[in-house]
């Protein structure tokens, strides 16, 4: 299988007052090609600060990150437009990533048009996002607020996947909506990885969303990655002590 993104040695710290603190250290891993890898780990233990150094929200303090064998630390300016196109998020909340003043459609056209499409071809492309994650142009054309979570995750997706990521992480995507529109939300990203070849990387608390999503996982403690494996092996047997814990707190 082919490497979309290869994370090594990437360390990251903060400062608690004038105490610095790992939020990353030393971590490592790649997704491949139509793959679906999940994150898992104790609540504060790097997952989200992986995932905004990884789509350059967050600067690391060290360490390589390639995207399709290209350094993104390397890249100048001008690259990272397309560097990310490549890579996009989804996040818990998706009202908090639209602008509250905008439609959704508008939101999506701006990511468009943002990658230099003409806004008449950008409302065809927009069609189409709508029909592949199942919403309804009318919800479309509301503001946030008038919509459910289901609904603007919907449309958080449909934007996400206007520039055609080949990566899409998804930063506890599903952990604020109700158990059924969870499990919906589930099905149009299992849908969408079948019909794009598009990869995950699925950061969740949830094992058992990652036990039916994943091809693979990896369990994070203090930054780094203590365990790997399919979803199978680290759930029914566990290696590390830390893992058991985990599991046994959530099964
Ligand atoms: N901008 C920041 N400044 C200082 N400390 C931070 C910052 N962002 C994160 N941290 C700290 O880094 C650690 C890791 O945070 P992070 O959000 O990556 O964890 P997480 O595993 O995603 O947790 P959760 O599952 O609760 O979202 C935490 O102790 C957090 O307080």
């Amino acid at each position: 299988m082919r490497e979309i993104l290869e994370v090594l040695d990437v360390k990251k710290t903060y400062y608690k007052g004038k105490q610095p603190f790992m939020a990353v250290n030393g971590l490592s891993f790649s997704v491949g090609e139509g793959e679906c890898l999940g994150l898992v780990g104790e609540s504060g233990c790097g997952k989200s600060t992986a995932a905004r150094i990884i789509t350059g929200l967050e600067k690391p303090d060290s360490g390589s990150i390639r995207l399709e064998g290209r350094e993104i630390r390397e890249a100048g300016r001008k690259e990272w437009k397309r560097i990310y196109s490549r890579v996009q998020m989804v996040f818990q909340t998706p009202q908090d990533s639209f602008d509250p003043r905008q439609k959704l459609e508008d939101g999506i056209r701006e990511a468009l048009c943002n990658q230099g499409m003409k806004k008449r071809e950008a409302q065809v492309r927009i069609r189409e996002l709508l029909e592949m994650t199942e919403l309804e142009a009318e919800y479309a054309g509301r503001y946030p607020h008038q919509v459910s979570g289901g609904q603007c995750q919907r449309a958080a997706i449909a934007r996400a996947l206007a520039v055609s990521p080949k990566l899409l992480i998804c930063d506890e995507a599903t952990s604020a909506l109700d158990v059924t529109v969870q499990a919906q939300i589930v099905e149009l990203l299992k849908k969408l990885q079948r019909d794009t070849q598009m990869s995950y990387l699925l950061i969740s608390h949830d094992l058992a969303l990652v036990q039916a999503m994943c091809d693979r996982v990896l369990v994070m403690y203090q930054g780094k990655i203590i365990e790997e494996g399919t979803p199978d092996e680290v759930i029914r047997s566990p290696r590390e002590e830390y893992t058991r814990i985990l599991v046994d707190s959530v099964f």
